[in-house]
């Protein structure tokens, strides 16, 4: 499985192309819609959110809500881009002096100073528009799939917030995953404790108002996925590297934890492996979870938790210091809109890049063409295992 997206931010449209899905599965509109929904909503977002009404074309690769095995296309429109038409035209550049206009001050922490010397754009609208994370709503858009995918196979999961500004939620460790997503979706920050939402929401209005932006972790549980995907065999095929891989490919996330993550560096081996048990219902099992379910550069048939840090937002009312790269003169520039907290919003997306690597997994694991022959092999196996 794999899949490419394009677009710029304030463009036409965003576009998605994935292969590899294989034929004969269920697939409607609403699955990726229900999806795009909730990575539009938390509170924090800024202005743009409420432009944008994020619903999936698909316009290739599905009939009568399945799959057919060929790629599957998927588009998004940009709705903001009726007041970027002139600016995003595809026409030669003509005398407009807005058209004209350049975006010559890189804000510190985004891609435009970086992008502006790689790429030679002395204009950094033509870094920032697709660095921007717009680019993860048609992430999701390919994550739904997946996670439809995992879904058909009783793998199920969902991504919550745990800390926001240095606001920790605490919550039950045996809460059920079904309990964790009925709670984070009641939730205007996506959070499992009612008194940190409360907090939480007063951070990211006092960082509103201070002009700054604020951060924070989200983690993704998964439940029933059997022992033993992925591999240990070569780098590259290591579940939990390439789930470490695609959580921080997610703009702004700078850090993955697996279970007791971190911590494992401040606590003895009797403190943080999993003791093996048997039983003729669970087959094997651990009598803990501290490692999140991945031992080996593989899943252990635990629920799999990981957690991944976003770090605040770069654009700031209350600007930093930064170079103007026409006259080489310090400023510090305003804005016109920025997100204050998008954390709850990279929940959502955390939660469909994980799906997205778990199905790769899977299909590769279990390569068939056809959908319902690879839900019997997987069957098999995990009637397999649990009697091995
Ligand atoms: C859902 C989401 C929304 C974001 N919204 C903004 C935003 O409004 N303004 C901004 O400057 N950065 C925003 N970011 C973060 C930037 O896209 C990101 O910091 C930038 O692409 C630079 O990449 P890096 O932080 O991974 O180095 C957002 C990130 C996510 C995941
Ligand atoms: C558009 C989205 O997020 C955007 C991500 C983003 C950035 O710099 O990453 C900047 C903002 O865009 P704008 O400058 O148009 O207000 C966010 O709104 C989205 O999540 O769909």
């Amino acid at each position: 499985m794999r899949y490419l997206t394009a677009g710029e931010s304030h463009g036409k449209q965003l576009t998605t192309i994935v292969e590899g899905i294989p034929s004969l599965m269920p697939l409607l509109t609403e699955d990726i819609n229900e999806s795009l929904i909730r990575r539009q909503g938390g509170y924090g977002r800024g202005r743009r959110m409420q432009i944008e009404k994020d619903l999936i074309n698909i316009t290739g690769g599905v009939r009568h809500g399945y799959t057919l095995g060929s790629p599957i296309s998927l588009v998004l429109t940009n709705d903001d881009f009726t007041h970027w038409r002139n600016i995003m035209g595809e026409d030669p550049i003509g005398d407009d002096e807005e058209v004209r206009r350049t975006i010559s001050r890189p804000r510190p922490g985004h891609a435009d100073l970086n992008g502006a010397l790689k790429y030679g754009h002395r204009d950094m609208r033509n870094v920032l528009e697709r660095s921007s994370a717009r680019e993860t709503a048609a992430r999701v858009a390919a994550g739904a799939i997946a996670k439809k995918l995992l879904a058909e196979l009783d793998i199920k999961i969902t991504g919550y917030v745990n800390t926001i500004g240095g606001i920790t939620a605490s919550y039950d460790e045996t809460m059920s995953l079904q309990e964790r997503k009925d709670m984070s979706e009641a939730s205007p920050v996506r959070t499992l404790d009612k008194e940190a939402e409360e907090k939480m929401m007063q951070a990211i209005d006092t960082a509103k108002q201070e002009g700054d932006s604020i951060g924070g972790i989200v983690e993704v549980m998964v439940e029933g996925m059997p022992a033993g995907i992925g591999s240990y065999v070569q780098y590259d095929r290591k579940i939990d590297s390439r789930i470490a891989g695609s959580v921080v490919s997610i703009n702004a996330f700078k850090g993955v934890e697996f279970g007791v993550g971190f911590e494992a560096g401040h606590l003895n081996g009797s403190e943080v492996h999993d003791e093996i048990a048997w039983s003729e219902e669970r087959g094997y099992y651990r009598k803990t979870n501290r490692l999140g379910g991945f031992e080996g550069g593989m899943t252990t048939g635990m629920p799999l938790i990981v957690k991944g840090v976003m770090k605040p937002i770069p654009t700031l009312y209350k600007p930093l210091q930064s170079v103007d790269i026409d006259t080489k003169e310090p400023f510090k520039a305003s804005i016109e809109r920025s997100d204050s907290c998008a954390v709850p919003a990279a929940a959502v997306v955390m939660e469909h890049v994980v799906a997205w690597e778990l199905a790769r997994a899977l299909t590769e694991q279990f390569p068939h063409d056809q959908f319902p022959k690879l839900k019997e092999s997987l069957d098999q196996y995990r009637e397999e295992i649990r009697c091995f």
